[in-house]
């Protein structure tokens, strides 16, 4: 049960005492979405972030019995390392999303070996524009800095990545910030999902999110939130 319930235009506070039990919530929600999806067109498209966070999640999101075979999973965002690395984005979703009933569904990786991260997402881009758009869900994260997907603050071209009519789907991101550079789907792709969770833990992340949303300098998730079509679901535990 939700702790507490605040909502604005932009965006609805789905608040709860603790992390297990957000994990089990947002995971009811997704894969009734899921189901909902392929019940109307026959596929449910989904969009996963990953850094630490999403761990409890996808455990729970992957024991719901759903016609996962039916489902197709890609990454809003990438770090650009092999699947064999700790860092790796599809490492986690393999490790804990892509197990148990999970198993059955298609995943679409957004890593290739790749000389320059602008082939890579390139071919991502051609490669991700045979799937079913619009993404039914996106589960979104949050660094303390704001960033989401790989909307660094200090990214290069943060313009572009933030383009609202962008017709590109996966675009390369270089910041100092980001430790790699990143694979990322753009802003555009992301606020036309029927449904954007934002899911965040811990009170400097709570904290980030009410700064970034109060007037002042537009952090990364703010540009989501004025763009997104309908309000942002934001699951938080401390
Ligand atoms: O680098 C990333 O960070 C964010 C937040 O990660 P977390 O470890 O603070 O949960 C994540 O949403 C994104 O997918 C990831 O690439």
């Amino acid at each position: 049960m939700a702790r507490e319930q605040l909502n604005s235009t932009a965006y609805n506070w789905n608040g709860f005492a603790g992390r297990q039990e957000l994990a089990v919530a947002l995971a009811g929600h997704v894969a009734g979405r899921l189901t909902k999806a392929i019940a109307e067109r026959g596929t449910g498209l989904l969009a996963v972030s990953g850094g630490t966070t999403p761990a409890k999640f996808f455990a729970a999101l992957s024991a719901i019995p759903i016609a996962w075979d039916k489902v197709i999973v890609t990454l809003v965002d990438e770090r650009f390392v092999p699947a064999s690395s700790p860092r790796s984005n599809a490492g986690l979703v393999a490790a804990n999303l892509l197990q148990n009933a999970a198993k059955a569904a298609q995943f679409v990786p957004l890593y290739h070996e790749a000389i320059d991260i602008r082939d890579a997402a390139a071919s991502d881009d051609a490669a991700l524009r045979s799937l079913p758009w619009p993404l039914d869900v996106v589960v979104l994260g949050m660094g303390p800095d704001g960033h989401t997907a790989s909307f660094f603050p200090d990214a290069d071209d943060l313009a572009t990545l933030l383009d609202p009519s962008s017709d590109r789907i996966v675009l390369p991101v270089h910041a100092a910030s980001a430790g790699e550079p990143r694979l990322t789907l753009s802003l555009a792709r992301i606020v036309d999902a029927g449904f954007i969770a934002l899911h965040i833990e811990g009170e400097d992340k709570r904290t980030a999110f009410d700064s970034a949303v109060a007037p002042g300098p537009r952090k990364p998730i703010r540009a989501v939130l004025d763009a997104a079509l309908k309000p942002v679901e934001v699951f938080w535990a401390p």
